[in-house]
């Protein structure tokens, strides 16, 4: 396993809500990490962010280890939720806040 990947699979397993983003959830560097941020926060999460911009090789590990081209990332129970755009649909449907109520 690669050091990255060896990384991102700790972070992922010792945080029940991650974010991988562009800055960090005080002050985001991009638009699209920003809306992530807002989303998990409206939604009452408790979450840990990742800036990738200080890591290059988490930028591109997360992208390897999902299988998803783009940041941000929301990760949550260790799996993988998806981007700005599907943390903003599953906020809509409700699915987001039934994802964080913890199951036992
Ligand atoms: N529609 C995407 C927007 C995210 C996006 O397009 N991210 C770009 C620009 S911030 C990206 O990560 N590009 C690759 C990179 O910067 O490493 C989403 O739903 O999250
Ligand atoms: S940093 Fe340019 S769109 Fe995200």
């Amino acid at each position: 396993m690669s050091d990255a990947r060896q990384r991102i699979q700790e972070i992922i397993d010792q945080n029940r809500v991650v974010l991988f983003m562009k800055g960090t959830k005080s002050f985001p560097q991009c638009g699209f990490s920003q809306r992530a941020v807002q989303i998990l926060k409206s939604a009452g999460a408790e979450f840990v962010d990742v800036n990738v911009l200080k890591d290059p090789d988490i930028r591109q590990g997360i992208k390897e280890f999902s299988n998803w081209p783009t940041i941000p990332q929301v990760y949550i129970d260790g799996k993988f939720v998806g981007g700005s755009d599907i943390l903003s649909e599953m906020q809509q449907s409700g699915e987001l806040s039934q994802l964080l109520t913890p199951k036992n």
